[in-house]
């Protein structure tokens, strides 16, 4: 520990950067000592934390008459943290310039650039020029002379980054992500999130905040968080992977009424929202889902993912076993699977809280970053009413689960066919019936349920409604380290620059 004013101390781990610091650079408050001798001083940059999981950069100068011992000190430090072995050298930068409010760019450039040049970081920075530039690039670059891949965007382009990653990952060492069963290769590359887009549900779930500062302040100490991915196909077709929302019915609704409201930015979803929930839709389909190990928690029993969580903890060391047996020992035998056929709503499936500005404790607030499951939330057709009181409660303290039209069950994979498809595949497809289909969809007063909707996937839509979905335990890993608790003495490192005399 780095002692620093009388009542607060900074982890080595937390500290940024440390540099000679030249006399006419800081000459508040020495005059008096200036008179007596020389001074040579170093400032350490460290992380200060403040209110709501805000972290900002802070810094102190030591003054010392001695140039000796002030070398000593700045020779030490750097020392130690050429030690912190997990902190990034070389980053590869994607920046999405056209995400959230088009700020990307200038996020970059005026808040991250001059952080991870002072905690000497390179970086090989890619401005994207079109929808797939990030991910295509990926399987080009020698992407194993980086530290770590970060993107400047929202949610969507987190998903190009990660599925150029995982993809690549997978394309070298043979893996065929065609096959639903395949065991999918870890992805140790880890990615950072530079928070510019409409939702920044990942970041702010795996971060408590979706800000660009906190979010650079976390890749520069090198934190790492595993995350759970799942896979999602169809007739053995690899569609997509997910992280944080699979949803269907209302949010891919929203999803697909938004897209064609891009140039309203953040706020289309807003739009496209109160439009879906007046249309109040619900689809008629079948749920096939195995249930993860009841040792591994339940969406309902209120303990939250935070850093250092247990039960994530426990997923790690049974994965690690897992992979030592190479395969040995086969999957523990097949659970049962549980099948619910209805009518819904919403059916959402969910590998993180995904909590976000809009509802801060996200559409599960129990679920796990890294356990290896996901929370399926049903929600059964009902009055608008009921589905408004259901809504509000992701904005306050209510449980959300809390209602006789909703259900959530911890799955470690699940299968939907909605009756649309199911009837077209026993051949009792009609014209008729899909003319009418279209019809009732243009009548926001039908809640008509004889026609598909489209998943959300993080915020993409998929082009199939039957999927079959999979959750691969920390199959990658990102610049975080989950939800802090509260800080108890915020207070505590309140200047954001001081002075200090050896
Ligand atoms: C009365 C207020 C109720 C507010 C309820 C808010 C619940 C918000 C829950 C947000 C969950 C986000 C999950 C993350 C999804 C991301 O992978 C994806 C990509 O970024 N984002 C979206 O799909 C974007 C999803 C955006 C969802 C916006 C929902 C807005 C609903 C508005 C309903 C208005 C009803 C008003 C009736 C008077
Ligand atoms: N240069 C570009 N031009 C057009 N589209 C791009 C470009 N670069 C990336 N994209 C695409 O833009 C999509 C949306 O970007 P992004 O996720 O950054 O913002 P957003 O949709 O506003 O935010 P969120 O995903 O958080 O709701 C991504 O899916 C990505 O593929
Ligand atoms: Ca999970």
């Amino acid at each position: 520990m780095f002692p620093i004013l009388e009542n607060c101390s900074v982890p080595i781990s937390e500290i940024i950067a440390v540099e000679e610091t030249e006399f006419n650079k800081k000459q508040r408050n020495i005059g008096r000592w200036q008179k007596m001798a020389k001074l040579h001083a170093f400032t350490v940059f460290y992380v200060k934390k403040a209110r709501n999981h805000r972290w900002r950069c802070s810094d102190v100068t030591f003054w010392c008459v001695d140039e000796h011992l002030c070398n000593q000190w700045i020779q030490a430090l750097k020392e130690l943290l050429e030690m912190q072995r997990s902190r990034p050298k070389h980053l590869l930068v994607y920046i999405n310039p056209y995400g959230g409010k088009r700020q990307g760019k200038r996020i970059y450039e005026q808040k991250v650039a001059p952080l991870f040049s002072l905690a000497s970081i390179s970086t090989d920075v890619v401005i994207t020029e079109h929808a797939n530039h990030a991910k295509d690039n990926l399987f080009e670059v020698n992407i194993y002379k980086y530290d770590g891949v970060v993107c400047v965007g929202g949610d969507g382009m987190f998903s190009e980054v990660m599925h150029g990653l995982i993809g690549r990952m997978q394309k070298d060492s043979g893996i065929d992500q065609n096959n639903p069963k395949a065991s999918l290769v870890q992805c140790n590359i880890r990615i950072g999130i530079i928070p510019a887009g409409s939702t920044d549900c990942i970041c702010y779930s795996t971060v408590g905040i979706s800000d660009p500062v906190t979010s650079a302040l976390h890749i520069i100490v090198g934190d790492c968080q595993p995350l759970d991915v799942s896979s999602v196909h169809h007739n053995n077709t690899f569609l997509k992977y997910s992280v944080s929302l699979l949803g269907y019915g209302f949010y891919g609704d929203i999803l697909k009424d938004s897209e064609k409201k891009r140039w309203m930015g953040p706020m289309r979803y807003d739009y496209s929202g109160f439009k879906t929930f007046l249309s109040h839709h619900y689809y008629e389909g079948t749920i096939a889902y195995q249930p993860a190990k009841q040792t591994h928690g339940s969406p309902r029993d209120k303990e939250s993912c935070r850093t250092g969580c247990c039960i994530c903890k426990k997923s790690e060391k049974e994965l690690a076993e897992k992979n030592q047996e190479h395969g040995l020992k086969h999957e523990e035998g097949e659970e049962e699977w549980k099948v619910i056929k209805g009518k819904f709503l919403a059916i959402n499936a969910v590998n993180m809280s995904c909590a976000c500005p809009r509802s801060p404790k996200g559409l599960s607030p129990a679920a796990h970053l890294a356990d290896g499951s996901a929370d399926l939330i049903l929600v059964r057709k009902c009055s608008r009413f009921d589905f408004l009181r259901y809504l509000v409660r992701h904005t306050n303290q209510d449980d959300q689960f809390d209602f006789p039209f909703v259900d959530v069950y911890r799955v470690k994979c699940f299968q939907f066919t909605s009756k649309l498809s199911e009837d077209n595949e026993s051949n009792v497809m009609d014209i008729g019936k899909k003319r009418f289909g279209q019809f009732c969809r243009d009548h926001p007063a039908c809640c008509c349920n004889i026609v598909n909707s489209t998943w959300n996937c993080d915020g993409e839509t998929l082009d199939s409604s039957a999927i079959e979905v999979r959750v691969h335990c920390q199959l990658m890993k990102l610049f975080a380290r989950g939800i802090e608790e509260n800080c108890k003495d915020e207070a505590a490192c309140s200047q954001s620059s001081t002075e200090q005399l050896l």
